[in-house]
């Protein structure tokens, strides 16, 4: 397999005027899991039903160095809304799948959605939300895929379940497959992903690898007012009484470190996500 699964150039996906993805680039690679962090409306499942070529868009997608129609059996896929099963009881969902998809195993759909405790024989339109997550994720682990792409997997899931999940979710990776999985659940991500993307209004403020990110970057709290320059930071957020800069550039540290009065502090992914999403370089 090659080292990079998903290749993104420039998407870009406007509904009528408003520009939901605006020219963002990203790589998705395989044995690891992707995870696209983004609070609401930041484009993630735009960015996924491009990739699925369920939407138009412009830009370059390549999945495994083809176009997603040359590799649709190759990938497997909860979407966000989970209502296309609707009028079918799992048994029917399974045989229906069964039909319509090349890479699909029945019998572990089946034992999955018994391991899940899913009434078989009740429509999917009774289940609630959890039991309808369930569903479609047994249906989705049920295909020999070599890409998984989950749009916010655990919603809906008990604590224990959501755990479950995401531990079938690692194991994929584990096993080589390539994994792309959206969320707004901070400590999931934390818990599960090994390469992380936050998207913002469209763009990608930051790629990078989750492990480590505490020594990569550092946040410092500046005195109200203190004067900075534009080099070196990802981040700066002005609040009440002070001002917070996100760095993992040495001279920045350096020189920041040298302010009177200036904290540094320990950055962990909701810190760091807050303070992207919040902080605006421009804005000096
Ligand atoms: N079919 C559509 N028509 C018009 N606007 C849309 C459509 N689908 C999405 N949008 C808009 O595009 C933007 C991105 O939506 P998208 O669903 O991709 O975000 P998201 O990051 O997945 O959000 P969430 O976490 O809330 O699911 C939002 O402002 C949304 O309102």
């Amino acid at each position: 397999m090659s080292a990079r699964t998903i290749v993104i150039g420039n998407l870009r996906k406007s509904y009528g005027s408003f520009e939901a993805v605006k020219g963002i680039d990203l790589e998705i690679v395989p044995g690891r899991v992707n995870a696209l962090l983004g609070p609401n409306g930041a484009g993630k499942t735009t960015t996924l039903k491009s990739i699925l070529g369920l939407v138009e868009y412009s830009g370059e997608i390549k999945i495994l160095g083809k176009t997603v129609e040359e590799v649709r059996d190759r990938i497997s896929f909860v979407p966000e809304d989970k209502s296309f099963y609707e009028n079918l009881t799992p048994e029917k969902a399974i045989k229906m799948c069964s039909m319509v998809l090349d890479n699909f195993l029945p019998s572990k759909a089946e034992e999955l959605m018994r391991h899940f405790d899913l009434p078989m024989g009740k429509k999917i339109s009774s289940f609630s939300h959890g039991m309808r997550t369930a569903a479609y994720l047994s249906i989705a682990m049920a295909q020999s895929a070599d890409i998984f792409i989950f749009d916010e997997p655990t919603w809906g899931l008990d604590p224990l379940r959501r755990d479950e999940v995401l531990d079938m979710i690692r194991g994929l990776s584990d096993s080589g497959k390539t994994v792309l999985y959206t969320s707004h659940i901070i400590p999931e991500i934390e818990k599960i992903a090994d390469v992380f993307s936050i998207m913002y209004k469209g763009e990608i403020l930051y790629s990078g690898e989750l492990k480590g990110l505490d020594e990569r970057f550092t946040l410092f709290c500046l005195p109200a007012g203190t004067e900075l320059d534009r080099n070196g930071y990802l981040a700066v957020v002005k609040e009440t009484g002070a001002v917070k800069v996100l760095t993992d550039d040495k001279n920045a540290m350096e020189k920041l470190g040298k302010i009177g009065s200036a904290k540094e502090e320990k950055v962990d992914l909701e810190v760091f996500f807050s303070l992207l999403v919040r902080g605006n370089k421009n804005a000096l």
